[in-house]
């Protein structure tokens, strides 16, 4: 048995110890420990626990209008008739909602994970063979990220994310289907029992659909703005953890921005940008004389973001013989400039952000458990855009606007069958590869309508499953036509998905390489390697 950080009970190595990306269970450990009458929890800032509580109308049922279904679906099958007497939406007078809904458990009845079971009270929780998912599947059949399930006021949605092999229910390929207790529904070989503990839980969205420059309709972001409406005004230490793209920095900022700190500083120290001999001075500053080039006194950014806010991104590369001493800055509120004998008294808050797995980090002995807890105090895991594609239509609509301003065009748009094809995108580099993509679209559309064409996709789509093999034949027809041998054809097709691949992916992350490495799973060296390799420079990506 493994005890989850925040008391989440575990068993068997299937879950893996902590998310990067779902924000439910961050949010629900919070939640929990802030809620818990019988278990109040004093780390937590005041102004955090949720207000307005009384409720005064109670609705069941899609408070939304419900959005058109796909389509096209690989297995057509409508959700069936969900489970309204166990999950409700409650109106609070705070104007905000709480889904109510039961705690679930998931068993694996057969597969190479057989036996490991776990309870959630996350909305959402991913399943598949990566170890970014919260269920984690040694089923080579499983593809990385397959499927999801989503508690919304309907019930629990199974959701497939265009797995290779499919998920099926009661032996049909399904891509959406509400659960019952009781259901089981497999993926490649393994075979995963559903069941409604009778447990309480409940979640709480946010009536908006914006915060600070943040957009986002879906139930995930709205349960976010839900959490930074009262962790903003607050000073607690707050960790952003998600993916490269996702609005990480954005989330610093609005934090900054909604607090009573917004008149003063708001500085930005990216950790993964400063050489490891410069960035205690950068941090904490140095006095004449501390090192060789230290020609006067130098003001560290906790002393720049006095009465401010101190936004310390890529924090999961800080070296860790730094930590101890970010560990005391934090706790104590006081640095000690390089080289020098006193210390500062510093009023700052601190956000920091993320995309490694911090807790799998501490685990790898590559961050200190005790800094990881002084963060974590408050933890808001921002989910990647594929798992929540009712974002797409507000984002690529503002980013349109802006994209038309700056193209000099006028009311370049797009259609609704573009937008469900957009939807089911993937987006590795999440919203800024959109961002990206719908400026390229609009700077290079002839006509009044974007264009998924401008969207180099490396991989086939569920729309579009034909589309990787299209283009392998033809370029088979082609190697053929040529006379080229086999190996050599085969050679081309591979230095052309390789080169579309980095192009894609470093377009995604602005360039950043190393953020590029940690998406694609290698090291940064490698990708350095390839781009030589293949005379790509990150430049003639970017520019
Ligand atoms: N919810 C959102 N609404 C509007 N714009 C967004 C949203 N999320 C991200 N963006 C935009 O996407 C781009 C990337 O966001 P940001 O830099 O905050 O991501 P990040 O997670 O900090 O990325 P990285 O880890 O690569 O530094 C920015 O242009 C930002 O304005």
């Amino acid at each position: 048995m493994v005890v989850k950080p925040f008391g989440r009970t575990i068993r068997g190595s299937l879950w893996r110890p902590a998310s990067t990306r779902s924000i439910s269970k961050t949010h629900k450990d919070d939640r929990r420990r802030t809620r818990s009458t019988s278990h109040p929890t004093p780390t937590i800032a005041s102004g955090w626990a949720p207000t307005g509580s009384t409720t005064y109308a109670i609705r069941r049922g899609p408070q939304r209008p419900a959005e058109p279904k796909t389509p096209k679906t690989l297995n057509p099958q409508p959700p069936n008739k969900p489970m309204t007497d166990v999950t409700r939406t409650v109106y609070l007078d705070s104007g905000e909602q709480k889904l109510e809904m039961q705690k679930y458990r998931l068993a694996v009845i057969e597969g190479d994970n057989e036996g490991e079971t776990g309870t959630f009270e996350e909305r959402q929780v991913e399943i598949g063979s990566s170890p970014d998912n919260d269920i984690v599947l040694d089923d080579a059949a499983v593809s990385r990220f397959h499927a999801m399930i989503e508690v919304d006021e309907r019930g629990y949605l199974l959701r497939d994310l265009g797995s290779k092999n499919g998920t099926f229910v009661g032996g049909l390929g399904v891509r959406e289907v509400y659960l019952e207790d009781g259901t089981t529904f497999r993926m490649g070989k393994t075979r995963i029992r559903f069941n409604i503990t009778g447990e309480e839980a409940e979640v709480h969205f946010s009536n908006k659909t914006k915060f600070g420059d943040m957009l986002g309709e879906s139930l995930a972001m709205r349960e976010i703005f839900s959490l930074l409406e009262r962790v903003a005004p607050t000073d607690a230490t707050v960790l952003v953890e998600g993916e490269s793209g996702t609005g990480k920095e954005l989330v610093a900022e609005a934090i900054h921005n909604h607090s009573p700190r917004k008149d003063k500083p708001f500085i930005v120290v990216d950790c993964s940008a400063i050489p490891r001999d410069l960035i205690e001075s950068e941090l904490f500053g140095h006095i004449k004389g501390a090192f060789t080039g230290a020609t006067g006194n130098r003001k560290g950014a906790f002393e720049a973001a006095q009465g401010g806010t101190l936004f310390l991104d890529e924090l999961g590369e800080l070296d860790l013989d730094l930590q101890p001493k970010l560990l005391r800055a934090l706790e104590k509120r006081e640095i000690k400039p390089v080289g020098s004998n006193d210390t500062i008294k510093t009023d700052c808050r601190v956000v920091a952000a993320t995309n490694r797995n911090l807790i799998h980090e501490v685990k790898e002995g590559n961050f200190r458990e005790d800094l990881y807890y002084r963060f974590a105090v408050i933890k808001i895991e921002l989910p990647p855009l594929r798992d929540r594609p009712e974002d797409i239509p507000v984002l690529v609509e503002h980013f349109l606007k802006s994209a038309n301003k700056m193209a000099g065009r006028d009311g370049v748009d797009v259609s609704y069958k573009t937008m469900e094809k957009l939807k089911r995108h993937r987006w590795p580099g999440n919203v800024r590869e959109l961002k990206n993509f719908v400026e390229r679209a609009v700077l290079l559309t002839q006509g009044d309508e974007i264009e998924t064409r401008f969207l180099q996709t490396t991989e086939p789509t569920p729309e579009n499953p034909e589309a990787a093999q299209e283009s392998a034949a033809s370029m088979a027809d082609l190697a053929i036509e040529e006379g080229l041998p086999f190996k050599d054809a085969k050679n081309r097709l591979i230095e052309e998905f390789e080169k579309s691949y980095w192009m894609r992916l470093l377009e995604g992350t602005d360039g950043n390489v190393s953020k590029a490495a940690r998406i694609a799973g290698v090291h940064r060296k490698s990708v350095e390697y390839i781009l030589k390799k293949l005379d790509l420079s990150r430049e003639d990506i970017v520019s």
